[in-house]
């Protein structure tokens, strides 16, 4: 995995130490171990791991600059993308977010294991956090959480004025984009700007949504979930 890693990072032009290289085989062993008996990935092959989890994951680290910056992993799961970028950029204030709280626990159990710091782990509603930290942090990252609409009204209000929400998705998101346009705009973000990318040592090509948030998002927002759902922007 470690050569795959290596060379992987270094095509995106990423710089990693063997410290790092150790921090993500820890996280990987970790995350192995625990999925024998909680649900945490479906892929488990080291080199699936390395090209699919942690290389694309590395990919937000191409598109901007996360050094001394808060970050919030909306949906985080097992910890992607927020582990491999925290563990990348490990001057990065993160915090993983997600509403499963047996992932979450599993991911304290990596902080406390590993001894990272500037980095929590909180089990929440996206959309009930807001309430407490909105327009609080410099970046929301996310990936394989909702649709961009009902995704823009979870992470949108937590990003302040400035900041960015970063949404990743495959390449075939056009018509997703396009449906996202208005929520987009009424939460106070700008239009998207694509970048596609192909994960190194494969022929996957992904996207990163780049949203630059310049105005407020208007109070009303985030609603309640189910009409989220029911009533997507
Ligand atoms: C398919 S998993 C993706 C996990 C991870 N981001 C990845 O790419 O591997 C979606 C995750 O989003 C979480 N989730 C869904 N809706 C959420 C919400 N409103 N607030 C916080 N977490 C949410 C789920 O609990 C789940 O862990």
């Amino acid at each position: 995995m470690n050569e795959l890693l290596k060379t992987g990072f270094s095509e995106m032009g990423l710089s990693v130490s063997d410290a790092q290289l150790a921090q993500l085989n820890d996280f990987t062993a970790r995350m192995l171990e625990t999925n024998k008996v909680m649900n945490l990935t479906g892929i488990t092959e080291p080199e699936e791991i390395a090209t699919k989890h942690l290389l694309d994951c590395a990919s937000l680290l191409t598109a901007a600059d996360f050094s001394k910056k808060s970050v919030v992993d909306v949906g985080c799961g097992a910890g992607f993308p927020g582990m491999p970028l925290h563990i990348l950029c490990p001057d990065c204030e993160l915090t993983l977010l997600d509403s499963l709280r047996k992932r979450i626990l599993f991911l304290q159990s990596c902080i406390d294991g590993m001894g990272l710091t500037h980095i929590e782990a909180v089990h929440a509603r996206a959309e009930e956090f807001a309430a407490a930290h909105r327009e609080h942090y410099d970046f929301a990252v996310s990936r394989a959480v909702a649709q961009l609409n009902v995704l823009a009204e979870l992470s949108l209000p937590l990003v302040k004025p400035g900041g960015m929400f970063i949404a990743m998705k495959g390449r075939d998101s056009d018509e997703e984009l396009a449906a996202a346009k208005k929520a987009i705009a009424a939460l106070g973000g700008e239009a998207p700007r694509v970048v596609d990318y192909t994960i190194p040592h494969t022929d996957i090509t992904h996207r990163l949504v780049l949203i630059r948030k310049k105005k407020p998002t208007p109070k009303q927002y985030p609603r309640p979930f189910r009409k989220i759902s029911a009533n997507p922007l």
